[in-house]
This record gives structure tokens, sequence and C-alpha cells, in this order.
């Protein structure tokens, strides 16, 4: 499970996550609603290693994930999809799913096979394989950076706000691809402002605030809580 405990971020004297308590379950869709600037991208970036915390811990099965070694997350399970997909727009749309395999590098029947996964799931892709990724729709780019990042054969993966300048039908073709994705057994964390799109499909979720986490609750419990109506679901 990805256990996270009093964790703090700072970017010099402004704190950005005020110590987080938070866990997810295996085989999970835990949503984590927020607004901009809230400190999501802060927690993601945390649990890939890429900014260290300056307090708390956060594990995945035990396994540190503020080492500080990126490799080494992904390694053990965890992978990002980055909020605004940070794609190689030059490269082709099979190189950039295959950099997203690099820690199976010794590995190629694997990445093959994983390959041939993520058209399964997104076979809109399959007609773009060959074509420079930044060429493709915006729906079909977060397609790319999703299957990219299943390429690492996570565990637990962490998608920062999917459905970003997506038109409505595209983010029920994203999140209905999640929703599959989770049927296979993987534990998605999802940092999202669509609340309605994304409580539709999490199990639970939380809301952070602020770099706090003000609230926190089942599906059904958020969908219905007045406060996540007036403030995410424009009701
Ligand atoms: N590198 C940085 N240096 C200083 N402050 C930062 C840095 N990155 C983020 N912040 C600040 O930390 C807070 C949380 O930002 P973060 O990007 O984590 O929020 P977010 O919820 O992901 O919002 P968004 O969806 O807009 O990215 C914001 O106040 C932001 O201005």
């Amino acid at each position: 499970m990805l256990e996270i405990r009093d964790l703090t971020v700072r970017y010099g004297a402004f704190t950005a996550l005020h110590a987080l308590n938070l866990s997810v379950q295996p085989g999970e869709i835990v949503v984590l609603l927020g607004a901009n600037g809230a400190g999501k991208s802060t927690l993601f970036r945390t649990l890939s290693g890429l900014q260290r915390p300056a307090g708390g811990t956060a594990t995945w099965n035990g396994t540190s994930l503020t080492t500080g070694r990126p490799e080494l997350n992904v390694a053990s399970g965890v992978a990002q999809c980055p909020e605004g997909r940070l794609l190689f727009p030059e490269l082709s749309v099979e190189k950039n799913l295959r950099l997203g395999a690099f820690v199976h590098r010794r590995d190629p029947a694997g990445t093959a096979r994983e390959l041939e996964r993520a058209y399964d799931l997104f076979p809109a892709l399959i007609e773009k394989r060959h074509a420079p990724a930044g060429s493709l729709s915006g729906g079909q780019q977060q397609m790319v950076a999703i299957a990219r990042a299943l390429m690492a054969r996570p565990q637990l993966l962490l998608l920062d706000e999917p459905s970003l300048g997506l038109a409505p039908l595209v983010v029920e073709q994203v999140f209905s691809a999640v929703q599959r994705v989770n049927e296979t057994g993987v534990t998605v964390l999802l940092a999202e402002q669509n609340a309605f799109a994304a409580l539709s499909i999490a199990h639970r979720g939380y809301v952070l605030e602020g770099g706090r986490l003000t609230l926190e609750g089942t599906q059904s419990a958020l969908m219905t809580d007045d406060r996540v109506r007036s403030a995410y679901l424009g009701v």
C-alpha cells in the first residue's frame, strides 16, 4: 500500500504540503481533489522522488519513495503520468512509449508485450504509432502519456490532471481506460480538478486545500458532501 505520514514539502520559506497523512490500498482508485495551487503536483513530484520532503515519510509496500532517486521509485512499482503530459513531441508515439519502459530495457520481449497491451488499451494510437507525438490531438497525446507510464509496468499509477484541456467525450474515454487499467490490478492515485469525472470512477477521495487535507471520504460520501458539491461539482 501507499502510506504517507506527516509529509511536509517546502519551497524555500513557503510550505506547499503541511504534514500530510494519506493512504491508498492496493487495487483502489483514490482521487485527490484540489484547486490550482493546492499542492497536488507537489505531492506527485515527491512520490516520484523528484522533490525531497522537508519531513515525514512516503512508502510503497514498505519501500521509501523519498530517497531522491526517481529511477528507484519507478523500479519499485510507482510511475507518474505528469500534468501537461510532457511528451517528447518530435519523437514518434512508439519511441515515447518505449522510453517509458527504460527500467525494463533488459527485457525487450516484455516491452514488446507491454506495447501490444498499450495499443489494446488505446486502439486510436495504432495508426499513429510512427507519427510525431506532437502531431496528435490533445486526447491522443493524453493516451500516449498514460500508456508511456504503463510501459514501466507500475503497481501504482500516479495520474496528474489527465482531463486537463480535453473535450467531455474524450475525458470519458480516458477515464474509462483508467478504470480498465485499474481492473487489471493497477492501483491509481488520481489528481483532478474535474471532480465529477474523477469521482465517477474513484473508490475514495481526499480534498487538498492550501497544502492541507481538509476532507476524506468514500466516492458516495464526497459526491453528496455539500462542500464538495459547491466547490468542485458546481452544484
Ligand atoms: N518550484 C516551486 N517553487 C516555489 N513554489 C512552488 C514551486 N512549485 C510549486 N510551487 C507552489 O506550491 C504550491 C502548490 O503548487 P502545485 O503545483 O503543487 O499545485 P497543484 O495543486 O498541482 O496546482 P496546479 O494544478 O495548478 O499545478 C503553489 O502555491 C505553487 O505556487
